[in-house]
């Protein structure tokens, strides 16, 4: 597994090549460990509240956005043993206040923060893997647009009495450009795909786990790799991640950039718009969406 990102001078720098990269962990991205100490606490906080409090903001049975767990779209499909909360955060005009938890208090406050915190790491983060392939910078961050979409989802897995048969979030490749994902600091979880094998992401407690999206993976016309993944559960402890889903603006056109479209390494998928109004859709039967644009 490649996890060669390291910030230096403020500056996201990829200290080996990026190609074929699926993810990394960053360190060093500025954020302080208080922080990340207060939006794991906060985020505890609000699923340890009553389910009574919680539904205060429950999705409705067919949106995604709020509290609430798996959608059920098929009658076979698997369920993911986990609750979550789901919510657009940018761009701000369209932010459904109504699923925003206003208890804990500062739930709110800190989600705005860590909302713009991540926007700044995110254009770093987008940069640094346009000019690791020797592209001019902003190849990526234009197709992201002026209105890039960010998605929080908090996941918050109860301990399951049969982890050899319930996992937590069942096989998927994330549907964003990038997700920036802040991991539980003691409980394990996450694994990558790759070869046929699951690897599991270690934890870094104050790392940000960064996983290449289709969306990414179109745009760099399959250079970089958008990973299968998967959430175990664990039959004694309670694991809590937040990820957050980068991605480009759902009306802008996006496709490979044309300088990674060549001879050797011709067009490998079409240009498409709202990559992910169909998500759920493939994600319940367990299929993947970007097979859909593969040319
Ligand atoms: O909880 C995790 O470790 C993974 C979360 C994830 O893959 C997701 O929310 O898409
Ligand atoms: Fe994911």
């Amino acid at each position: 597994m490649n996890y060669g990102v390291i910030y230096r001078n403020n500056e996201a720098t990829f200290e080996t090549s990026t190609a074929n990269i699926f993810g990394f962990q960053a360190v060093n991205h500025g954020i302080e460990s208080s922080f990340l100490d207060q939006v794991r606490e906060l985020a505890r906080e609000f699923f340890h509240l009553p389910t009574g409090e919680k539904q205060k903001y429950a999705r409705p049975s067919d949106n995604f956005e709020g509290y609430g767990n798996d959608m059920v779209l098929f009658d076979n499909q698997l369920l993911d043993w986990v609750d979550r909360l789901y919510l657009l955060v940018h761009p701000q005009d369209q932010q459904k206040l109504r699923y925003w938890p206003e208890n804990p208090v500062s739930f709110r406050d800190m989600l705005y923060d860590y909302t713009a915190r991540l926007r700044h790491i995110e254009n770093q983060l987008l940069k640094a893997m346009a000019r690791s392939l020797s592209l001019p910078e902003d190849s990526f961050v234009m197709q992201f647009g002026e209105r890039p979409s960010m998605y929080a989802r908090f996941n918050y897995y109860p301990p399951c009495a049969r982890p050899d048969l319930v996992v937590g979030l069942k096989p998927h490749a994330d549907g964003s450009g990038i997700t920036i994902l802040l991991q539980d600091e003691q409980v394990e979880g996450l694994q990558l795909l790759k070869d046929n094998q699951w690897f599991r992401v270690p934890i870094m407690p104050y790392a940000l786990v960064v996983n290449v999206g289709d969306q990414l993976e179109i745009m760099s016309n399959g250079i970089f790799k958008s990973p299968v993944h998967r959430a175990l559960t664990n039959s004694t402890r309670e694991r809590n991640t937040f990820a957050m889903f980068c991605a480009p603006d759902p009306a802008k056109e996006i496709g490979p950039v044309e300088e990674l479209v060549d001879e050797r390494r011709p067009r490998a998928f079409k240009k498409i718009k709202n990559y992910t109004e169909s998500y759920f859709h493939y994600y319940q039967q367990v299929k993947r969406p970007i097979d859909a644009v593969r040319v």
